[in-house]
């Protein structure tokens, strides 16, 4: 089950307000962070409990609390950072990894500008998150790095991906699932999603638009 579309109607009344042309950096942000908490809640809701038993108020209760190492998020470079925030409002204790990348937008290949990530790699599950999935080359560049450093369980939140980029991580990497608000029609010659968010990056740092 590598591939969730996740239709809840919230996310897709949000996302259909990301796709709007004249959409402010102020509002595509705050788009962004609200549907990658949503995502969150959807890929996050199999993690192992355990039963532990605290002092309540009226004496010894049996609670629940989520088990094991904590979680890490992986931020792709740039724009993954504009999903950072809502993925953390739900788990706020997870541990940050920074991969840095630019995609070449002639060859479309990634390259790699930094590479931060997190101990114990092998007890955590690690979040990847970043807006886009294209080709799939930043998404298949990122694991490769974090499989690389032990990590075992890998799962990826984007908030728009093209068939193309699914099937290139489902190739190369056919255990690591994806939750995505939107499967898109089609790349274009440029490599970017149709009808997709335009360049979620420059959206996010508001590197393109006019001051106002
Ligand atoms: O699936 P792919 O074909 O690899 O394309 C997707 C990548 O391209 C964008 O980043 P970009 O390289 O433009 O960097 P930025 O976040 O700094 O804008 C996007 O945020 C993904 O990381
Ligand atoms: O559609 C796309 C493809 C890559 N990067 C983006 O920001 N948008
Ligand atoms: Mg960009």
């Amino acid at each position: 089950m590598p591939i969730h579309e996740i239709r809840h109607p919230l996310i897709r009344h949000k996302l259909g307000l990301m796709r709007r042309a004249d959409i402010s950096t102020k509002n595509f942000r705050e788009l962004a962070q609200e549907v990658s908490a949503l995502l969150t809640y959807e890929a996050t809701k199999d993690l192992p409990v355990e039963n532990v038993d605290i002092e309540g108020w009226c004496g010894t209760v049996a609670v629940e609390k989520i088990s094991g190492k904590k979680v890490t998020v992986v931020p792709i470079l740039r724009a993954g950072i504009g999903m950072l925030d809502g993925v953390l409002s739900l788990i706020p204790s997870a541990k940050v990894s920074v991969i840095g990348l630019a995609r070449n937008e002639e060859t479309l290949e990634a390259h790699t500008y930094l590479e931060k990530l997190v101990g114990e790699l092998d007890r955590r599950l690690a979040l990847i998150i970043d807006p886009m999935l294209a080709t799939g080359g930043s998404l298949i560049a990122t694991i490769d790095m974090l499989k690389k450093a032990g990590a075992k369980e890998v799962r990826a939140l984007v908030l728009v991906a093209a068939p193309e980029g699914i099937a290139a991580v489902e190739k190369a990497h056919p255990d690591v699932s994806i939750y995505t608000a939107s499967i898109d029609q089609r790349l274009d010659e440029h490599g970017y999603i149709l009808p997709g968010l335009g360049d979620a990056g420059d959206k996010i740092f508001g590197t393109k638009q006019k001051d106002t």
